[in-house]
């Protein structure tokens, strides 16, 4: 058996484990010189960013604490418009504190713009975003990453944390592949 047993069988490495692996150590290094006397609070939103943030963190060189959210996301009709109902546990404690918030993949922004309303409403001292991943064509609202990996559009990817949708999490590298079915 291999880590792609059970994914499609087109997937399409579109970024490589040594691309990967050169950028997280650029942006530790840039976060880093970025945060310069300063403990970093990291909050990694599961489960996507837990790859990413593992790798991350070994090249950030100061004080960390690490925490963890899981984020429940429903997009519901309210009228004609639609609405996105964004929960997140556990709560966190970032009063005074520099905050970074680590995802695997930013689309339309609302769940990082919720994040971080939501923190700075907690007090933190600042907040600053990274993702590994931005598809930035796909914003619903103006959220601008302090860091990120890279840019992509295709419409659906796995690997590196990010799950296809539970299985490939595994994978060193990220690969385009198609949406799974719905309900899957
Ligand atoms: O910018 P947005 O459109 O708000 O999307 C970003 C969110 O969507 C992804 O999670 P998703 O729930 O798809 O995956 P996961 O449960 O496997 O982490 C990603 O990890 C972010 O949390
Ligand atoms: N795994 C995965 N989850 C997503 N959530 C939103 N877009 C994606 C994607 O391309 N891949």
């Amino acid at each position: 058996m291999s880590r792609e047993e059970g994914l499609p069988a087109n997937l399409k490495a579109i970024v490589t484990a040594e691309q990967i692996q050169h950028r997280v150590v650029e942006l530790g290094r840039q976060i880093t010189a970025d945060y310069a006397g300063k403990r970093i609070v990291i909050i990694g939103v599961l489960e996507n960013a837990f790859v990413f943030m593992a790798d991350l963190i070994r090249h950030i060189e100061l004080p960390t604490v690490c925490q963890f959210v899981l984020s429940d996301i429903h997009d519901v009709e309210e009228g004609l418009a639609p609405a996105r109902e964004i929960f997140f546990f556990p709560e966190v404690e970032v009063s005074g504190e520099h905050v970074l918030l680590i995802e695997g993949l930013v689309q339309s922004g609302l769940t990082t713009d919720f994040l971080v309303t939501n923190l700075m409403g907690r007090g933190a001292a600042s907040i600053k975003t990274a993702s590994l991943l931005n598809r930035q064509s796909s914003r619903k609202v103006s959220v601008q990453l302090d860091y990120f990996g890279f840019d992509i559009d295709d419409p659906y990817v796995v690997g590196y944390g990010l799950g296809a949708p539970h299985l490939g999490r595994n994978l060193p590298y990220v690969a385009a592949t198609k949406p799974p079915e719905p309900g899957v």
